[in-house]
């Protein structure tokens, strides 16, 4: 289990990609203890993806600072930034695997910076590194598929992958960038369950977007919202008013749902 306190904290955090545009990050503060499960929403291109990227050092802010673990994410020490990295295990939309390479051999690229570079170039692994990547494929239900290429596997068991290589670097915080936005509702809802299990089961942080509503509302725990540049909604589920949903994505959206 992850130990008391914040997981994940932005204080005053600008952050801009070009000078001659708005920042699109204007003063985010966020606060998000351990082992929490904070679904973050926001209409296109408010920068749920710069916020979660912000969090394993891929984008810096101007102004401000993140943390994760109490750590200062954006130091100028490089060996801070890879032991942060190691903190945070990502999963993305578009899952992100190596299409010819083996569901094995992809959930072992979750420890490849743990790997001393003469096992890591050839791709060599230790009984007990195959091992543990086999029972992390258990956890994500896919123990059969060991040896299959990743391109021989369906939405949905994509990302069970990427779930299971993320968890193989003994991540304190899952990042999930619309991990669902590929999939079908049930397959959807199978993934959404699989990272809940995590997080109750290992008390892994997990910060993940989404645009889905009903999902939102039945998997979270708590609701963040980015408005124009900031945290504008900070809610539980039961939280998300009609009224909250009108100010994240404008009005009627409830009642075309
Ligand atoms: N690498 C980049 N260079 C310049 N601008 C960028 C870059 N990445 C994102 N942006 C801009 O930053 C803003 C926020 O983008 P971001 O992808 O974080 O939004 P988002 O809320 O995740 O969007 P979506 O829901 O569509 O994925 C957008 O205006 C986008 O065009």
């Amino acid at each position: 289990m992850t130990g008391a306190g914040e997981a994940v904290s932005f204080r005053d955090v600008h952050l801009t990609y070009t000078q001659k545009d708005e920042a699109v990050l204007r003063g985010v503060n966020l606060e998000i203890p351990a082992s929490d499960f904070c679904i973050l929403l926001g209409r296109s291109g408010t920068g749920k993806s710069t916020l979660l990227r912000c969090i394993n050092g891929l984008v810096a802010p101007y102004q401000g600072t993140v943390s994760v673990g109490g750590e200062e994410v954006h130091t100028t020490h490089r060996n801070a930034l890879r032991n942060i990295r190691r903190k945070v295990g990502m999963i993305f939309q578009g899952y992100n695997l190596v299409n010819r390479l083996t569901v094995m051999h992809n959930v072992l690229a979750g420890i490849l910076p743990d790997v001393p570079a003469y096992r890591a170039i050839p791709g060599i692994f230790t009984t007990g590194e195959r091992e543990q990547a086999l029972s992390l494929l258990d956890t994500v239900g896919l123990a059969n598929y060991a040896n299959h290429r990743a391109d021989q596997l369906s939405g949905g068991q994509k990302q069970r992958v990427g779930i299971a290589r993320a968890l193989a670097q003994n991540p304190k915080v899952i990042l999930a960038d619309e991990p669902i936005a590929s999939l079908d509702p049930v397959t959807a809802a199978e993934i959404l369950d699989l990272l809940k299990r995590i997080n109750e089961r290992d008390g892994i942080t997990v910060v993940l977007s989404l645009h889905q509503l009903n999902f939102a509302r039945t998997y979270g725990e708590r609701i963040v919202a980015l408005l124009d540049g900031r945290i504008g909604i900070d809610t539980t589920p039961a939280g998300l008013s009609e009224g909250e949903v009108d100010r994240i994505y404008g009005r009627g959206v409830e009642k075309a749902a």
